[in-house]
């Protein structure tokens, strides 16, 4: 079964109606919105790397058992521009744009010129997040671009580093129970310092019409092992007393950034993973806003998706997606894509880890000495020389992508992912259900289907974990036959409900759904001293 990764796709701006098929859920009320690239070509240009596809935002709109669907490319500067120009004339992460060969001299050098100190791309087709009460497209340059959730159209273009010394964010944000959101980004070379920040952007910020952004703190700062080669990360852990930032030997070359326009070669190739090195695990105390004490590290790994921290006993326990190389970046490139597809092989395989960080008085202990006194995990944390800890995480399945959770669960002790399955071609037919505690599996397949990120929907005042629906997007890989919004019960994991759409949907990456209002989930009732909260996420 194939995908074609860099077929172009249309957009759908007018609301359409669903072909519901089973019960939807009565409470299941709100919009879920995914973003993900959906144009790779134009004119004679055309896009190296699947990331750099113009961002398309789809939606679907639940409301009393029905379904609407519709989509809209983001019309944001870097869109505007390369419409008019009918080629790629910005440049992304895979993707160098030089100037029309038809253009004159002197023109051809002012872009070269300007290049040298870029302006970067607002194709944000990565992420969607939301800062005070205004949602926003992302990728990972300083640029994001607000969004009407609803009819999907283009406002502001927002740049980060009018409020924050940021030129590179994660695309994936936190929230807090009192709507808080939490981002990180990297700040280059300034004043002879690279840095990460950690910043809060408050919940309700720019109610009174100005950028939320404009609210943003900085809620505590990381010095970067080495100034020029700062760690590439695209999402962090957070409980309720502390961040996890895991510092990675997936690197980028400051240096040889400044210089890949002139030198013809796209950013990407100035990113490398340094085999060599070691994975720092840094822990910062929210209270303090400072680091703890202690130095974790493990070996070499390459993360993009943490899928969620907690505390227990005296310890933070943090779940990844790792790689041991960066050959998930690799493979999205599309001529590669071509070939992988009809082959059947797959890049290095995404493996579920467990990590835990022993928050015990070192003093204490003796060296060599397994920090790590849970009993329901293998992970282990051993004290070295010189205040270090060596981690070794714990395997918990192999295969799985794009993990989502209950969010209400987030930085909780929680037992349930669902994730994307990748077994043997770089595209989903399957969608799992993990959990860590059993450590079972249910997984859900279609047939000849692809499946994207599976989205946790708790129901309102529910009490266990898995009560509530997975909603995720189903391309048929016969597109004439259109393709479906797929409703999973949450713990069964069995269909409850599918809304046809016929339409070929494209492949996307993330998504966040907003409930309607009336139907906020509350907390559940439980004793449980760790009560997870509300989230809208
Ligand atoms: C700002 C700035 C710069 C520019 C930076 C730029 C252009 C940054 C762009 C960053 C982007 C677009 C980052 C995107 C990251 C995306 C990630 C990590 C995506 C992961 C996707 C996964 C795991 C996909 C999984 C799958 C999908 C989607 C479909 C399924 O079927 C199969 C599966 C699960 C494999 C410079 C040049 C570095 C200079 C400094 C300053
Ligand atoms: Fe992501």
């Amino acid at each position: 079964m194939q995908y074609d990764y860099s077929k172009n796709k249309d957009e759908h701006p007018e609301p359409i109606n669903a072909d519901v098929k089973g019960l939807i859920p009565e409470w299941l009320q709100g919009t879920l919105i995914r973003n993900g690239p959906g144009l790779f070509s134009l004119g004679e240009t055309r896009y190296n790397h699947w990331f750099d596809g113009m961002a398309l935002l789809h939606s679907f709109t639940i409301k009393k058992g029905e379904v609407t669907y519709r989509s809209k490319y983001l019309q944001g500067d870097t869109y505007n521009s390369n419409m008019q120009a009918n080629r790629i004339v910005v440049s992304e992460m895979g993707t160098m744009a030089y100037p029309d060969p038809c253009k004159n001299i002197f023109s051809k050098v002012i872009t070269f010129l300007s290049h040298t100190i870029p302006d970067f791309t607002d194709n944000c087709a990565n992420n969607i997040i939301k800062y005070g009460n205004d949602y926003h497209a992302t990728s990972e340059t300083n640029y994001i671009r607000k969004i009407d959730p609803m009819t999907l159209e283009t406002q502001e273009k927002v740049d980060y580093l009018k409020y924050l010394p940021v030129n590179i964010v994660a695309s994936h944000t936190h929230y807090d129970k009192e709507g808080n959101s939490y981002s990180m980004g990297t700040c280059i070379a300034e004043k002879g310092k690279t840095k990460y920040t950690l910043f809060k952007v408050p919940g309700g910020s720019g109610s009174d019409g100005s950028p939320p952004l404009k609210s943003a703190e900085v809620v505590c700062t990381v010095p970067c092992r080495s100034l020029l080669t700062p760690s590439y990360y695209h999402s962090f852990g957070m409980t309720d007393n502390y961040f996890v930032f895991i510092e990675q030997p997936l690197k980028l070359d400051v240096l040889k950034m400044a210089t890949a326009y002139l030198r013809g070669v796209n950013w990407a190739s100035c990113m490398k993973f340094h085999a060599e090195d070691s994975t720092l695990i840094h822990l910062i105390d929210r209270k303090t806003k400072k680091e703890v004490g202690i130095k974790f590290y493990t070996g070499a790994m390459a993360v993009y998706h943490q899928v969620n921290a907690f505390e227990d006993d005296g310890h933070v326990v943090f779940d990844v997606i790792c790689y041991d190389d960066n050959s998930l970046y690799e493979m999205f490139y599309l001529d590669k894509l071509k070939e992988q597809m009809g082959a059947d092989t797959m890049y290095c395989k995404p493996k579920c880890k467990r990590f835990v960080l022993p928050l015990s008085d070192m003093v204490c202990c003796v060296t060599g000495e397994d920090l790590v006194k849970l009993k329901y995990t293998t992970a282990s944390a051993v004290k070295e020389k010189e205040g270090k800890v060596l981690c070794q995480g714990e395997g918990l399945c192999d295969g799985v992508e794009l993990p989502r959770i209950n969010y209400n669960f987030n930085g909780k002790k929680y037992r349930y992912s669902y994730m994307c399955c990748v077994d043997i071609s770089p595209v989903a037919t399957k969608i799992v259900k993990f959990d860590a505690e059993t450590k079972q599996k249910i997984e859900w397949t279609g047939g000849d289907c692809f499946s994207s990120e599976p989205v946790f929907i708790p129901r309102p005042d529910a009490v266990d974990e898995d009560d509530g629906v997975v909603l995720t997007c189903i391309i048929n890989a016969k597109p004439v036959q259109g393709g479906f919004l797929l409703v999973l019960d949450g713990k069964s994991f069995k269909e409850v409900a599918r809304a046809c759409i016929d339409v070929d949907f494209h492949m996307d990456m993330h998504g966040y759904f907003i409930p309607d209002i009336k139907t906020l989930p509350r907390p559940p009732k439980t004793a449980r001293s760790n009560t997870p909260h509300i989230s809208t996420f």
